[in-house]
This record gives structure tokens, C-alpha cells and sequence, in this order.
């Protein structure tokens, strides 16, 4: 473990505390921006206490906005996931980045995550130089996965986010720079209390209890997306669009114990890529829809059946008519 003795740095060298002056109700937006892998979803996670964001070791998965709302006695803390800001490549890089920047601009504050375990990179000077152009936000460095540095380690990377803030942003830099691991919630605590210091007064947004806002769908349409990338080679996953078809109540079902026909298209770019997704015999996709259907019944608390279809799309991603269709 790095740092247990943490704390959280601020620029002005004082700890703002959640509440106002006055001792009110403090709420607001902050985006988590970072790297595809940076950690995002797992800390968002993390901060709410419950799984919404849907996480995975490989890069890209969060493609939709999904927000997760963090419940205090003092304050709510309205999270929104991004993807990862890149560099666009093709149409949809460039949508998801309209999207990134569109986001930005209507956050109280920003938490850009940087692994402590990876050498700031070209990637990370990047997302930094876009930050920098969103204008006067509050802006907190979050050093993630400080489980897998030790604290010499840390303590390099924190000295590093410093110096590259100072360097991007001009000024101080950073407005707080805080360690925290997501996987033993080590600091998780820290990282809310330094963004709810950012955002203004002002009664909860949303219902006591609420976590997402997403639709249902949007989340079933992760859980298979997050089942079917599972262990899966690295150029999938920007070739994988999920959309749920439909979701009906299966009819003559017996009131106390219904059923949820979930029907969903996976859509790729290449017939090679079918085959990997539905794999010898169809035993991959089986397993895919078994795990995916766990997912699915936890979530709605009901039963499901759960069809799923994979299609060739050929070059979804460039293609506007096609993106529409999928939902982007
Ligand atoms: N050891 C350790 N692993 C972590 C921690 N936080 C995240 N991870 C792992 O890092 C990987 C990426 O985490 P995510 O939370 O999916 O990263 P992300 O930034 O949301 O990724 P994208 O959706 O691709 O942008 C996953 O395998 C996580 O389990 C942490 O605090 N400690």
C-alpha cells in the first residue's frame, strides 16, 4: 500500500471543507476525465457505493454518459463517467469527444485520474492541453491505483502531476492533487470530500436514493457489451456497438413470477469479428448471454430471457446513417 497517510494537496495550501460558510447543502456536477484504463469507472464505483458504471480491463468500454450520485448528509455529488478523451480517429472518436468537451462545459469541477503505477504519457499531456481550454474549472488531479505503486513511487508521480498542471494549466496548476486507490478505498472518502468542496450551494438535484439516471436500456445494453468483451482481443471493443431491441413482459406469465423478453443486436464491423464474438458451436456467445443475463436479472429484479443476435455492420463507426441507427 502507498500512502496511508494521504491528505489531499490544495493549490492555496487549505483544505475546503463540503459545506458552505453558512453551513448549507452543497450540489453539483464533476466529470471524471482520463485515459481509457485510467480507472474511472472503478472510482465512480467506488464514490457511489455501488456498482453503475460498468467497468473492464480493456480500454473504451464506457461509451455513454452514465452518471452516478453520490448521497451525503452534507452534500450530492452528481458523477458523470466519459469516456476516455482520445484523439479522434474516426467519426464516432470524434462524436465521443463533442461529447467529452459538451460535458466539460457543464461540470462544477473536473477529476482528471492518472494511474500512479504509468509514466505520464503523450496521452495524459493531451487531455490536459484539452482541459486547459475548458476555461476557469475547478480541475482536481486524481492520482488512481496507488495499490499498485509503493510510496516512493507515489510520491514521484504526485511531484510529476504537479509539475505537468503548473505547466499545462500555467498558475498553480491544479486546484487539489489527491492519491486514492478505487480497489481498497483508500482515500475514496478524500476524493469525494475535495470535489463536493467545489461545487456550489444548492439544494439536492436529485431524489435521496437515486444512483443513475440512465435508462434501463443504455444499462443493459453495457452488461452485454462489458459480457462480450470479456477477454477478448484489443481491436474489438471499438468495433462493437450493443443496442437493445427491446424489452417486453412475456405474456400468460403467472403475476408473482414474470418474465422480461430482452432482446438485443450486437453489431460488428467484420464477419471475423462474428465469429470470435459467437465462437466454436456458438459456445462463446452462450457464455456471453449467461453472464450477461446475471447482470440483467440483478438489475431489473426479474427474470429475463435473453436473445441475442450478432450482425455485421460493415464500417458502422464511419459511416453517420449507421450511427444514428446504433444509437450514437
Ligand atoms: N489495482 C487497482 N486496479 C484498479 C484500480 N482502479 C481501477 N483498476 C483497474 O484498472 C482497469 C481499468 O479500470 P476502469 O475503471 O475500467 O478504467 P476507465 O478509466 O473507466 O477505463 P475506460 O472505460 O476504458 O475509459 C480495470 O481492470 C480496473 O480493475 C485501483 O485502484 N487499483
Amino acid at each position: 500500500m502507498a500512502r496511508r497517510d494521504g491528505g489531499a494537496a490544495s493549490s492555496s495550501g487549505e483544505f475546503k471543507g463540503a459545506t458552505t460558510d453558512d453551513g448549507g447543502f452543497r450540489a453539483g456536477f464533476a466529470v471524471l476525465v482520463g485515459r481509457p484504463n485510467a480507472g474511472k469507472s472503478t472510482l465512480t464505483n467506488a464514490l457511489v457505493g455501488q456498482k453503475v458504471a460498468i467497468t473492464s480491463a480493456k480500454p473504451q468500454t464506457t461509451r455513454h454518459t452514465i452518471r452516478g450520485i453520490v448521497h451525503r448528509p452534507d452534500a450530492q455529488l452528481v458523477l458523470v463517467d466519459t469516456p476516455g478523451l482520445h484523439r479522434p480517429r474516426t467519426l464516432l472518436g470524434q462524436r465521443l469527444n463533442d461529447l467529452v468537451a459538451e460535458t466539460l462545459s457543464e461540470v462544477d469541477a473536473i477529476g482528471f485520474c492518472i494511474p500512479a503505477n504509468e509514466r505520464i504519457g503523450p496521452g495524459d499531456r493531451f487531455i490536459a492541453a484539452q482541459l486547459a481550454a475548458v476555461g476557469r474549472k475547478p480541475i482536481v488531479a486524481i492520482v488512481t491505483k496507488a495499490d499498485l505503486a509503493d510510496r516512493a513511487r507515489v510520491t514521484e508521480q504526485l511531484l510529476a502531476v504537479t509539475d505537468l498542471g503548473r505547466e499545462v494549466l500555467g498558475g498553480e496548476g491544479f486546484s487539489d492533487i489527491v492519491p486514492v486507490s478505487a480497489q481498497d478505498g483508500f482515500q475514496v472518502e478524500t476524493v469525494a470530500d475535495v470535489l463536493v468542496g467545489h461545487m456550489p450551494p444548492s439544494p439536492p438535484l436529485y431524489p435521496d436514493g437515486e444512483l443513475t439516471d440512465e435508462p434501463e436500456a443504455v444499462m443493459v445494453a453495457e452488461l452485454v457489451r462489458e459480457a462480450a468483451l470479456e477477454g477478448v482481443r484489443d481491436e474489438l471493443p471499438h468495433s462493437l456497438a450493443v443496442v437493445v431491441d427491446e424489452i417486453v413482459p412475456r405474456e400468460d406469465r403467472p403475476e408473482d413470477n414474470p418474465l422480461l423478453d430482452v432482446r438485443v443486436n450486437l453489431f460488428v464491423e467484420r464477419p471475423s469479428q462474428k465469429a470470435i464474438i459467437i465462437g466454436r458451436g456458438g459456445a462463446r456467445l452462450r457464455e456471453v448471454g449467461s453472464t450477461a443475463r446475471r447482470g440483467i436479472e440483478a438489475l431489473l429484479g426479474t427474470k429475463i430471457y435473453l436473445d441475442l443476435h450478432v450482425k455485421v455492420a460493415k464500417d458502422w463507426q464511419r459511416d453517420p446513417k449507421q450511427l444514428g441507427r446504433l444509437g450514437f
